[in-house]
């Protein structure tokens, strides 16, 4: 019998049971007792402030009410930003996770685009002249560059920005209902600037997308300005906080001064001068790329804490006649949907940590004029950013279903975090997009070694003996399963490459033969992504210093991973026979082993992302496990029992059971 009070005694035995300390274990995920120290100081700051909790549940707002509130929730978040001096990122992230949950933000974008443009894009004047009113919110912007007709192909936006060098000024156009923006974040109704993306001409020339400081909105009336039409989009999947919008500019005209000019310039008589490199405009999809890779963890993250916990609660079946109804993360079933996505959510985050890392390091090199690592770091970005997303939100779904019935409730917080993960595999381009271009990258790296170049260090296992065989045995070494996924990835490049050089042979365009390979292109980008993951998770857990019984977990967590992925994938491993069937019945073997080694430390695992009951805001994933009261509680906050007898009693219900129906006649 489940008790209503105290930590629910299922749940307090898997504490116990668990090999590692689990404070290690945070200690190592968020960089040191420190880092964990500050993050819940941040943590705390957000949940114990009653400003956050004085809203109604957000499950129970209408549309407007979750744009108002959350409003509300981010621009004192900005305040209290200020207040209490977090000017780092990590800090900001922290507090903000903490304050408003997977509640995106309707200034969002003015933080995570339109300033981080303003930095990386303007000159020391644009950058003087705009940042102070931007940080003092006199100017809220977003990043405008998707239009009706055109989100990928950006190279085909229909924005003009056309130069008059009489009146030294652009007049920026919407010239067909295809060309209007449409989609960017907050753009409907909350900012009264923002950076269009827009195609330029000067001389009577077209020199290619750029992007333009525009004014939209009266900064005393916030009523829209002369030759702009904008507004919100409507109701979406989710997102619901946030007005992504419309806007159509007709003969807008803007200083010149409005273009961002630290890289491409135009004149005062209308010259162009070139960037160093074109793609430095797709700078700041880049840098949210990169954050995506953190956020999408989080999310998995979050929804493991959620049904990892509620499943050592649940128990559903006697699994003898008679007895004892068993725990659902008891069964095999339940552990092989979970421990997997557990292990991905930390293959993820140390994806997240590396993407971070990686990103700093090469926008710096970019900034000090050495442009040599772009192609590099688009292609990373781009690949974990489709990754991780796809892999995170089907793995939120998968941890909803795993919760039954109670999944499906908003009570169980996993509808919430799904919404928010899932657009990632949308924005900031499409995943099959993104994937595509990291297989361009590979097909240049396969390229470069057909002809005896030297490829960057992450890349030289393309140049490993496609004829050898996998080195596994009953031990199942990490080394071994690294060589099973760069074996899998080098052989998948070889084989998009031979498709395209074979519809070459057979008299096909090179770009015919490129789009009669894009699936294999695909197969080839997905297998890279999937092997380097793998290989930062391993390198994670074998070079990294930390506390042995943490490391030992970790270990069986990291071969979990790695095994998972080649049972689920078995064909393009087993495909050119590079492991034969005893391998493989060793690896099914291991698999099941794990998921037994992991079980009695899966709550541990997931009580080590330390997330506090306030952000999760599930009634499933509550650190002391009474999920049934909560349930109960949240069924009767709903405002669908304000009243016992809805006033839809006595229009609709009571007449229909009278036979009348009059009431619809009338419609
Ligand atoms: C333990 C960890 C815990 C620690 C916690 C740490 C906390 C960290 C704190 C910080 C985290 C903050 C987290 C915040 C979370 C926020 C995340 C959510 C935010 C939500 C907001 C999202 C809002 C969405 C906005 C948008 O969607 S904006 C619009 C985006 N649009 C797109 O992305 C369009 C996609 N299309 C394209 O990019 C391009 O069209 C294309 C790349 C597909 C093709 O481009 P193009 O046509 O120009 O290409 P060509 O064919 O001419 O040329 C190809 C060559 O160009 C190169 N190329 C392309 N792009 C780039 C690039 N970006 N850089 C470099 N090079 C590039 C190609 O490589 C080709 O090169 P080649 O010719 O040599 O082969
Ligand atoms: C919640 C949300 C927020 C957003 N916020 C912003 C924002 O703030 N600012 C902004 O500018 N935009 C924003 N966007 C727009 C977003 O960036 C685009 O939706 C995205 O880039 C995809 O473009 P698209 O919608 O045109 O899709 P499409 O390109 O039309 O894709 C449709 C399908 O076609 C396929 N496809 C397209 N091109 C190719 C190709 N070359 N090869 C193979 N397959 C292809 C895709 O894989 C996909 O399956 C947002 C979108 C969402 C959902």
């Amino acid at each position: 019998m489940a008790t209503t009070t105290g930590v629910n005694s299922d749940l307090a035995k898997e504490r116990n049971n668990s090999t590692f300390d689990v404070e290690e274990l945070s200690n190592f995920i968020y960089r040191g007792p420190e880092k964990v120290k500050r993050r819940r100081y941040l943590h705390n700051l957000a949940t114990k402030d009653p400003f956050f909790r004085k809203f109604k549940p957000w499950a129970f707002q209408t549309r407007e009410e979750q744009y108002e509130i959350c409003l509300q929730k981010h621009l004192y978040i900005n305040k209290k930003c200020k207040e209490l001096n977090l000017t780092e990122p990590v800090d900001k992230f922290f507090y903000t996770e903490a304050a408003a949950p997977h509640e995106n933000s309707p200034i969002g974008l003015h933080t995570v685009m339109f300033i981080p443009t303003i930095e990386k894009q303007g000159t020391e004047e644009q950058k003087k002249r705009w940042l102070p009113l931007a940080e003092s919110l006199k100017m809220i912007g977003t990043y405008a560059q998707t239009e009706m007709g055109h989100g990928t192909f950006i190279r085909g936006l229909e924005t003009t920005a056309t130069y008059d060098p009489r009146t030294r000024e652009f007049i920026l156009n919407s010239p067909t209902i295809t060309s209007m923006k449409y989609w960017p974040g907050n753009l409907g109704k909350t900012t009264n600037h923002c950076l269009v993306m827009a195609q330029l001409y000067t001389q009577g020339k077209n020199c290619g997308i750029h992007m333009f400081m525009v004014q939209i909105r009266d900064l005393e009336t916030h009523m829209p300005l002369a030759g702009i039409e904008v507004g919100d989009i409507g109701p979406k999947f989710g997102y619901g906080t946030n007005d992504n919008g419309f806007l159509r500019l007709s003969n807008v005209r803007i200083p010149r001064e409005n273009m961002l000019m630290r890289y491409s310039k135009v004149l005062e008589d209308g010259t162009y001068v070139k960037p160093p490199n074109a793609k430095i405009a797709y700078g700041s999809m880049v840098l949210v790329r990169a954050a995506i890779v953190t956020d999408a963890a989080r999310a998995l993250a979050q929804a493991c804490v959620i049904s990892i916990r509620y499943s050592a609660v649940r128990r559903q079946t006697e699994v003898s006649p008679g007895g004892e109804e068993a725990q659902i993360i008891d069964y095999q079933t339940q552990q092989y949907r979970l421990f997997p996505l557990l292990a991905t959510s930390y293959a993820m985050y140390f994806a997240g940590r590396f993407m971070y890392d990686f990103y700093l390091k090469t926008t710096a090199e970019i900034e000090g004029g050495n442009l040599d690592s772009m192609p590099q770091l688009h292609a990373i970005s781009a690949g974990l950013k489709a990754f991780s997303s796809w892999m995170c939100s089907a793995g939120v779904e998968t941890c909803r279903l795993c919760c039954g019935g109670h999944g499906y409730s908003h009570a169980s917080g996993l509808p919430k975090i799904y919404i928010d993960v899932v657009p990632g595999c949308t924005y900031e381009g499409e995943n099959n997009v993104m994937m595509l271009q990291v297989a361009r990258f590979l097909m240049k790296m396969y390229g470069k070694l057909q002809n005896g170049e030297a490829l960057p260090t992450f890349m030289q296992y393309m140049s490993t003996d496609l004829n050898k065989k996998s080195c596994m045995t009953e031990e199942v070494a990490l080394n071994c399963l690294v060589m099973a996924y760069e074996h899998r990835a080098a052989r998948m490049i070889r084989d998009a490459a031979a498709s395209m050089e074979k519809l070459v042979q057979s008299g096909k365009s090179p770009v015919e033969a490129w789009n009669g390979s894009t699936v294999m292109l695909t197969w080839a980008a997905i297998a890279h992504c999937h092997a380097f993951v793998t290989k930062l998770f391993v390198e994670t857990v074998v070079k990294s210093r930390m506390d042995s019984k943490v490391q030992s977990a970790l270990t069986s967590l990291c071969k979990l991973y790695a095994v998972h992925g080649i049972v689920e994938n078995l064909g393009g491993f087993i495909q050119d026979q590079f492991f034969d069937s005893k391998q493989v019945k060793i690896l099914q073997k291991k698999l099941m082993q794990l998921l037994a080694e992991i079980r009695p430390n899966a709550v541990a695992f997931v009580d080590a992302f330390d997330y506090p009951d306030e952000v999760l805001q599930s009634c499933l994933g509550r650190y002391d496990g009474q999920v049934y009261q909560a349930l109960y509680d949240y069924a009767k906050s709903s405002p669908m029992n304000e009243k016992e007898v809805l006033d839809s009693y006595y229009k609709y219900i009571k007449p229909a059971q009278n036979g009348k129906y009059q009431q619809y006649s009338k419609l």
